[in-house]
């Protein structure tokens, strides 16, 4: 047999890592209004003074991280042709699952000199670190944006957020000015904060909202010309996959996957560029593997009873009673090799469960006084995904 990737072309990708998520935009389409609060915001670096605080608030997908990158880089070419200006330093860190020590310490640790051992990890509380922090910023000098990304997920915000922007203010540093970049997905964060940090933290918010299909059509137009060869792919693939992202959550990350998808799905197919069709399929791919996520993550015996009721729907007997369920569902465990849950009740439990995560509807049956009020249930998912899924990780389980 011959080498299988033999002759293998690619027609349709010129350069496919634009439409890949490590691929920072040479341009932000659309969000003019945005970028001219945040200039405004951060213009003071320029001349040598504090710049104000910045809050952005938006859902995913919607170019709060691009436009940052964007606008850091832009700010920190100018501040280089600028005598006025001091050195310009940024940080960026993500706040997910850590305290407002391990972010103190991470701050630290990447403005001590090279030779310097790291800050430790246990023995020191943060108020040591914050110590550290200041020691190390005005040893450095200069100004210092903090990006701090996912900070609704900190732990201690407050303390953070109290902090840092009066570090200056309470004579913690003479020599360096600090400002901080806040990123939320959660619109009601600043309402989480205390009315001490409230009152002082005098930020600019930023709101992004989602992409409408004209917005998304732009932003795709800009990569599509990078991404594909010439002709290899249609206007109307383009639409389509800016149609199908702006009737779902308006997240460019999301147009761009199926965009990128769509190309492989063509590629695949050796035609000779993106149709909407093939983003049609793009779509059903992406769907089918975020399903398959959710039914991973689900627990063993939820997912065997996800699989019985898949098996029911086949043969047209949903909706069905738990009863029933409970008869097909310990066959199905113990086809497995697993033990059944013992008691219909806890079937019960795992289908309230499950119908309350979106995975079954649920519809409720009533019989007056002789047959009394029960549940009757069916998949709220395609019944094949649910069967091929559990087929794959039975195939992959020791
Ligand atoms: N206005 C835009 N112009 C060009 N590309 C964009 C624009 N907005 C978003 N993108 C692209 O869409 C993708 C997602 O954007 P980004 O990572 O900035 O979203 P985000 O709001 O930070 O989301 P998350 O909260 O999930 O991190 C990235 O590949 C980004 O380059």
């Amino acid at each position: 047999m011959g080498n299988p990737f033999g002759g293998m072309m690619d027609t349709i990708f010129a350069d496919k890592e634009v439409l890949t998520e490590s691929y920072q935009p040479e341009t932000i389409l659309e969000r003019e209004a945005e970028i001219e609060e945040y200039r405004y915001a951060l213009q003071d670096v320029l001349f040598g003074r504090e710049p104000e605080n910045v809050m952005l608030y938006g859902k995913a997908g919607l170019g709060k991280t691009a436009v940052t990158t964007y606008i850091l880089e832009a700010l920190q070419t100018e501040v280089e042709t600028r005598d006025e200006a001091d050195e310009l330093y940024t940080h960026e860190i993500n706040c997910n699952g850590k305290t407002v020590f391990m972010v103190v310490r991470q701050l630290v640790n990447t403005l001590l000199p090279a030779n310097a051992s790291e800050f430790p990890k246990r023995g020191l509380g943060t108020g040591d670190a914050f110590t550290e922090l200041y020691e190390q910023l005005d040893r450095l000098g200069g100004t210092h944006l903090m990006v701090f990304d996912e900070i609704d997920h900190l732990d201690d915000a407050d303390t953070l957020l109290y902090e840092l922007p009066r570090a200056r203010a309470n004579g913690h540093i003479t020599n360096a000015q600090v400002g901080i970049i806040g990123i939320s997905n959660n619109y009601t964060f600043r309402t989480s904060l205390s009315p001490k940090v409230k009152d002082t933290l005098m930020e600019t918010e930023i709101s992004f909202s989602p992409y409408n299909a004209n917005e998304l059509g732009t932003i795709l137009q800009d990569r599509a010309e990078q991404a594909f060869a010439e002709d290899a792919c249609d206007q109307s693939a383009i639409r389509r996959a800016a149609a199908l992202a702006a009737q779902d959550m308006g997240n460019a990350r999301q147009a761009i996957d199926l965009l990128r998808v769509g190309g492989e799905v063509a590629l695949r197919e050796e035609a000779d560029c993106v149709t909407d069709d093939h983003i049609g399929a793009a779509r059903e791919r992406v769907q089918r593997g975020r399903l398959q996520n959710r039914i991973r993550e689900q627990t063993i015996h939820d997912q065997y009873i996800l699989e019985t009721i898949a098996y029911l729907e086949e043969g047209d007997e949903t909706p069905v009673r738990s009863k029933e369920i409970y008869d097909l569902y310990q066959d199905v465990a113990a086809e497995c090799g697993d033990d059944p849950l013992t008691t219909l009740k806890s079937i019960q439990d795992h289908l309230s469960d499950l119908h309350m995560l979106g995975f079954l509807q649920r519809f409720e049956r009533n019989e007056g006084l002789s047959g009394g009020q029960y549940y009757e249930y069916e998949l709220d998912l395609n019944a094949d995904i649910v069967i091929e899924t559990r087929k794959t990780i039975e195939e992959t389980r020791l």
